[in-house]
């Protein structure tokens, strides 16, 4: 057997990848269309979770996120490289993956036909619990994400945002140390948003889970995350905290200024930000070390300039602006959706 000798497998990294390579074949040509060309959606991928962390996959649509996440869950082989959950070698024996993790997929039309509450029971009895700790688990869920009212509704009859909550539901019973989660929380409400984000939390914090979380909601991953690799053609093109990749485009500051009409230009200091300023109409932003942020705030919000204002907003930068200063493609960047 695989490991079952190894000693250090209660040590190993929650996920570790290594020099993961993943080409999809090239398309046959249709009637009047071109064979599509094959895609290098994996391009020598090196990652390392660690236990206990939330740790997200960023990067724009198309950038290798979904074809990642199927290789590290074992539903997709990859042409090079190894994949290791906990220490099991998934690439080997991808069967292991249905006891390791639970894996939210961006389709789960596999529940459809059951109800919320038969999808949840169903799932917590195929990972191996009695009847009875089944209909707990069910009933714990549930309540955790306020679906007993819509418990007896069948998955296909649910709108959208719901249907992907039960489904959230269905991958959050049983306990799998590493929860494998392609954008959750897509077409939910901040409500149940919310509600997702403190499952997720509370999993991790009672119970040591690991989380991976693939988005392009860069609000989101701000806020949830503890690390994060930015994804771009198939390549990690940056990885770390959210303030430790914030970093890497300096502590520049971002001032946006709105004028009432138009701007001030009279006054010499108003003027002299104008040639830094990139204008958009009324709206005016800046990117500034952060003494000269204070010092133009200083002198927007008083006399005859603070009258000619009409609104400005102070910001360090995104995760949005890292992605574009690590030099993903300009395209790309759009598919970093602001919640
Ligand atoms: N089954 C497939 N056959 C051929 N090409 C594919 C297949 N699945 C994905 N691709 C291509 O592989 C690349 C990576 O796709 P993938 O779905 O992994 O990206 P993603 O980062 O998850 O995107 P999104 O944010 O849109 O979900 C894309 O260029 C995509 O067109």
């Amino acid at each position: 057997m695989d490991g079952a000798r190894t000693p250090d497998r209660a040590a190993a990294p929650a996920v570790r990848v290594d020099g993961l390579v993943k080409t999809y074949p090239p398309g046959r040509p249709r009637r009047g269309a071109p064979a599509a060309p094959a895609v290098r959606a994996s391009d020598g991928i090196g990652l390392e979770v660690r236990r206990g962390e939330i740790f997200g996959l960023l990067g724009p649509n198309g950038a290798g996120k979904s074809t990642l996440v199927r290789q590290l869950t074992g539903l997709l082989r990859p042409d090079a490289g190894t994949v290791r959950v906990l220490g099991h070698d998934l690439v080997r024996y991808p069967e292991r993956a249905a006891r390791l993790l639970a894996y939210l997929g961006q389709e789960s039309s596999a529940l459809d036909e059951l109800t919320v509450a038969l999808a949840a029971e169903t799932t917590a009895r195929l990972r191996g619990m009695d009847a009875g700790a089944a209909r707990a688990a069910r009933d714990e869920v549930l309540a955790e994400l306020e679906l007993e009212g819509l418990a007896a509704r069948p998955l296909k009859k649910l709108s959208g945002g719901q249907r992907r909550l039960a489904c959230v539901a269905a991958a959050l019973v049983g306990d799998r140390p590493l929860l494998v989660l392609d954008e959750p929380t897509t077409g939910m409400d901040p409500h149940a948003r919310r509600a997702v984000w403190a499952a997720v939390d509370r999993r991790r914090a009672e119970r040591g889970a690991t989380v991976l979380l693939v988005t392009h909601n860069v609000i989101e991953a701000e806020t949830v995350l503890d690390r994060v690799a930015v994804l771009d053609r198939g390549r990690v093109i940056a990885c770390d905290t959210p303030g430790g990749l914030k970093a890497t485009v300096g502590d520049e500051v971002r001032l946006e200024l709105v004028w009432r009409d138009r701007a001030p230009l009279d006054i010499p200091q108003i003027a002299a930000l104008a040639d830094a300023a990139t204008t958009s109409g009324r709206r005016w932003t800046l990117r500034l070390a952060p003494d000269e942020a204070r010092a133009a705030v200083g002198l927007v919000t008083q006399g005859p300039a603070f009258t000619a204002l009409d609104d400005f907003r102070l910001a360090t930068p995104s995760l949005e602006d890292v992605y574009v200063a690590l030099g993903g493609r300009a395209d790309g960047a759009e598919g970093l959706v602001r919640a």
